[in-house]
């Protein structure tokens, strides 16, 4: 990576960041840079959106109440903003993500740092944010940050701790040094498929968690849902490769209860408007943001019969929002099926599905 840094008036390096995507966690990322004094070379598509945050430091639409204090400059040229980057972070929905990197796969500079913030999975072959980035820009040095991420939390500078994970210490290294401050703490793993995976299925279960508490389901109910759900996503993806402690941190049962226990969660809010009656497409439309849960159930369904992994939540659900199932049977035939292993790494489940 070519050394145009400088120091901050602390010592530390100030970086040239991209932030990708102008969405709710573009912004809350580009906040914590701009308050960490990096130069934030923020983009999106829409030359309005970029006009009016330059001029008033909010993004209006995604976060009203929100000013973006420090050196953020938002911009539409991504090879421009590429070209001066020392480190990429992604912010983009996963339908996105793909053709955004191929579109400017020259730009990204020898030796980059890219990261993905996107927590989703591509239909076409069940490829994860890393794997694309492996494919398009194997040149780069890539990782994902994953975890507990509220962005509505971090930009009011709630405590919040994240994880980066990426084969490379470099890579690891930088990505905390980068973002870690006093409310925003940067942990790090290696398991990157474990991490990003992660990531991606908890928003499968803060949909059956909003759907549950439409229903005034009690907290008994929600903590069995939500380790039920821990050791589904868990089975599932030990059984691609993950590593199952992973599963056990920040990224894995960290993220599963924020986003299960929140309303400031997309995909809970989803569940929550299904279970008062609404029809899916209505609540995507009301939301207006991405929820990418309701995508990556379908990939994870047909994933999980293609490779015979039990997820009886994920099946559940799917019949729910995609095939007019009642919410009342399908909770009826889950709380009838097989009463079975509670950890399955210490008591092998019994195989009656
Ligand atoms: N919000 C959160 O709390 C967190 C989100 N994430 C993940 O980050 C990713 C992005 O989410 P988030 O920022 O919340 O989403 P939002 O719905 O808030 O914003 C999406 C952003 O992506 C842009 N976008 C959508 N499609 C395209 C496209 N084809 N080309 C270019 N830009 C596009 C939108 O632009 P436009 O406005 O022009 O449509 C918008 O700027 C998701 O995978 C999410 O799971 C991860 C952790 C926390
Ligand atoms: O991933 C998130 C927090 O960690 C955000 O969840 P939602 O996309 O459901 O809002």
């Amino acid at each position: 990576m070519p050394d145009n840094t400088e120091s901050r008036t602390d010592g530390a390096t100030a970086y040239d960041v991209a932030v990708v995507g102008g969405g709710s966690f573009g912004t809350a990322m580009a906040k914590v840079l701009g308050e960490n004094g990096h130069r934030v070379h923020f983009w999106m598509r829409d030359p309005a959106q970029a006009e009016e945050i330059r001029s008033t430091r909010i993004n209006k639409r995604y976060m009203p109440d929100v000013r973006l204090e420090g050196d953020i400059r938002p911009g539409t040229d991504l090879a421009d903003i590429l070209s001066k980057s020392d480190i990429v972070l992604l912010a983009v929905p996963s339908r996105a993500f793909r053709s955004i990197v191929r579109d400017h796969k020259d730009d990204f500079r020898e030796d980059q740092i890219v990261v993905s913030l996107t927590k989703g999975i591509e239909a076409d072959g069940f490829k994860l944010m890393s794997e694309i980035l492996q494919e398009e820009i194997p040149r780069c040095c890539s990782g994902v940050l994953s975890g507990p991420n509220l962005a509505a939390e971090i930009v009011n500078r709630e405590l919040t701790a994240t994880v980066i994970a990426a084969k490379d210490p470099d890579v690891r290294h930088k990505v905390q040094a980068l973002l870690g401050c006093e409310y925003f703490r940067v942990y790090a793993n290696v398991d990157v498929y474990g991490v990003e995976l992660a990531g991606a299925l908890k928003n499968i279960y803060a949909i059956v968690a909003g759907l549950g508490a439409a229903l005034n389901m009690g907290e008994n109910a929600r903590a069995m849902l939500i380790t039920r759900g821990l050791a589904e996503m868990s089975r599932f993806a030990v059984s691609l490769g993950a590593n199952p402690m992973t599963f056990m941190g920040l990224a894995g049962v960290g993220d599963l209860i924020a986003t299960c226990t929140s309303s400031k969660s997309r995909n809970y809010r989803i569940g929550f408007a299904i279970g008062k009656g609404q029809q899916l497409e209505e609540a995507v439309k009301e939301l207006g943001q991405v929820a990418e849960g309701i995508y990556t159930l379908k990939l994870v369904r047909e994933k999980s019969e293609a490779i015979g992994i039990y997820m009886p939540l994920v099946r559940g659900l799917y019949e729910i929002l995609y095939e007019g199932a009642s919410i009342n049977a399908v909770i009826n035939s889950l709380m009838m099926a097989v009463q079975n292993s509670d950890v399955e790494f210490i008591l092998p489940r019994t195989i009656s599905q």
